[in-house]
């Protein structure tokens, strides 16, 4: 940017606007500018100010993310600020807790997290919905010669299961049969989309006078909080009633039979973990399968993998895979980690400082400021993954055997890092894997205008602008 040449690295700051200006010009590439100018920085971190008196630092060096996720973990909690916005709507769930809350139910979610049931549940479920739902869908379109929105599709698809996992209820949202699964999950999005719109007011507490006098978004918003809440809570006391709860699988469950946690509680966690798992899984597939268009070499591997492993365990298409045969699709996971290492569904995650600090790279950090960890940027730094850093080239996670290599958490962070690394990581490799063999070997996935989408948009997670219009033609494999 010849504008910016030659000044002073990192963020352009003036007296009382800070870097105002700059992120008022650039909002519409708010990711790609900040990428930019953290690129240009010694160790990729800059302080960062907005009016409002708004201080904070952003950093893509794996060093100081390590420090802030896992060594120094205690003062960089997600904070009242964060909190304070999405409680209307989270309550004191997983996701937005903090200290001893947040501890009792990571535990549990933890421990629970690892059982082989909850596994074979997830795999179940996921097994049902491609099976009965998205392959049919696909295939009535493919007759049809039908565009399809994917995106939707998959968030659809999401949305279906983690409901499952969360509460043992299936909203039908892939299906035809599923009216109140679908305003459900049209007050859960508005919910989500408008709590989180409250962090982009440039009058930071203009929307609690809205809130007061009920109007405009915050209308909506309390409208669409009502709805959910409502839903949870009828499915929430009829468990507890029927004290039946013990016999199944879901989470809810799980967390009934653990603590004594109220009626209120148990719907913040299941609320949680329906935001967590919701838009996450059909984000990085909806990259996944637009990035492919792009790289037909890629997808020749990947086809080539499936087909190795049908022949060894003497599998035809159509049959489902085996947990054991997910883990053995070395190529496909990495191309999804490759997808994720561009396109990461969470591209900035932000923290609150407890007390002042220093970070490793010597950067000042004040009592009170937001820390931006920015993953997006991290994935195109030429630091960390070299000077082909914007290629889609998934043998960068693999050795010479081909297996997928570890990778540090903190120059990765898609999951988050330390003791709040993402609980549904394992469950969603499982998801998007299971997704993109199924559908890839049946079918080729064409983008028609694959020039022209690539446009993200910024909400709580990152999704494609427009959706991601695709054809879908049957794939004739000779095995
Ligand atoms: C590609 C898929 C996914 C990605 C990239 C991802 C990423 C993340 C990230 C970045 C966080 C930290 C957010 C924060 O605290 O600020 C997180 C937390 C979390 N994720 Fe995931 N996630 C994915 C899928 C899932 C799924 C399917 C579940 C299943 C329920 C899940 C459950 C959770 C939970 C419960 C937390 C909160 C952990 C805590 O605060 O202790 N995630 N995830």
């Amino acid at each position: 940017n010849p504008k910016t040449h030659g000044r002073h690295k990192g963020f352009q700051t003036y007296p009382l606007i800070g870097a105002l200006p700059d992120f008022l010009r650039n909002r519409n590439r708010f990711l790609d500018w900040t990428t930019q100018v953290l690129g240009d920085c010694p160790t990729n971190t800059s302080p960062f100010y907005r009016p409002g008196n708004i201080h904070g630092v952003i950093t893509a060096n794996p060093t100081n993310v390590e420090h802030i996720l896992k060594t120094n973990f205690e003062n960089y909690p997600k904070g009242e600020r964060f909190i304070v916005l999405l409680q209307d709507f989270f309550g004191k769930g997983i996701f937005n807790s903090d200290g001893e809350i947040w501890r009792l139910q990571r535990k549990t979610a933890s421990y629970e997290f690892n059982t082989k049931s909850l596994r074979i549940f997830i795999m179940e479920n996921v097994r049902v919905e491609l099976y009965t739902r998205l392959i049919p869908m696909l295939t009535e379109a493919e007759e049809a010669h039908r565009i399809l929105d994917l995106q939707d599709i998959l968030e659809r698809f999401a949305f279906d299961n983690i409901c499952k996992l969360a509460f043992n209820f299936d909203p039908g949202c892939l299906g035809s049969t599923g009216k109140t699964g679908r305003e459900f999950m049209l007050a859960f999005e508005n919910a989500a989309t408008l709590s989180a719109g409250r962090f982009l007011y440039a009058v930071p507490f203009l929307w609690r006078v809205k809130k007061a006098l009920n109007i405009g978004s915050e209308a909506t918003l309390m409208k669409s909080i009502s709805i959910v809440h409502e839903f949870a809570d009828t499915i929430i006391r009829n468990r507890l009633e029927s004290r039946v709860h013990n016999n199944e699988e879901d989470l809810l469950s799980r967390f009934i039979g653990k603590d004594e946690n109220s009626p209120g509680f148990l719907r913040d966690i299941i609320i949680s973990f329906i935001l967590a798992g919701r838009d996450t899984t059909s984000s990085t597939l909806s990259w996944f399968f637009w990035l492919l268009c792009f790289n037909p070499e890629v997808e020749q591997s990947i086809l080539k993998e499936l087909k190795e492993i049908r022949k060894r365990n003497r599998k035809r298409i159509g049959d489902s895979y085996s947990i054991e045969e997910l883990r053995d699709m070395n190529y496909l996971h990495a191309a999804i980690s490759e997808t994720m290492r561009l396109y990461p569904p969470v591209p900035v995650d932000t923290k609150a400082c407890l007390n002042d600090d220093v970070l490793p790279d010597g950067t000042f950090v004040g009592k009170g400021w937001f820390v931006t960890y920015h993953t997006y940027a991290m994935g195109r730094m030429p630091k960390i993954w070299g000077e082909d850093c914007y290629e889609f080239r998934p043998e960068r996670w693999l050795d010479e055997k081909g297996i997928v290599k570890q990778e540090s958490p903190f120059r990765f962070p898609v999951f988050h890092a330390g003791p709040r690394m993402c609980l549904g990581k394992d469950m969603a490799y499982i998801q998007m894997k299971s997704i993109a063999a199924s559908v890839m070997e049946r079918f080729s996935v064409e983008v028609p205008e694959k020039e022209k989408s690539g446009g993200h948009l910024l909400s709580l997670t990152l999704r494609m602008k427009g959706g991601l219009p695709v054809k879908v033609r049957e794939r004739i494999l000779l095995d």
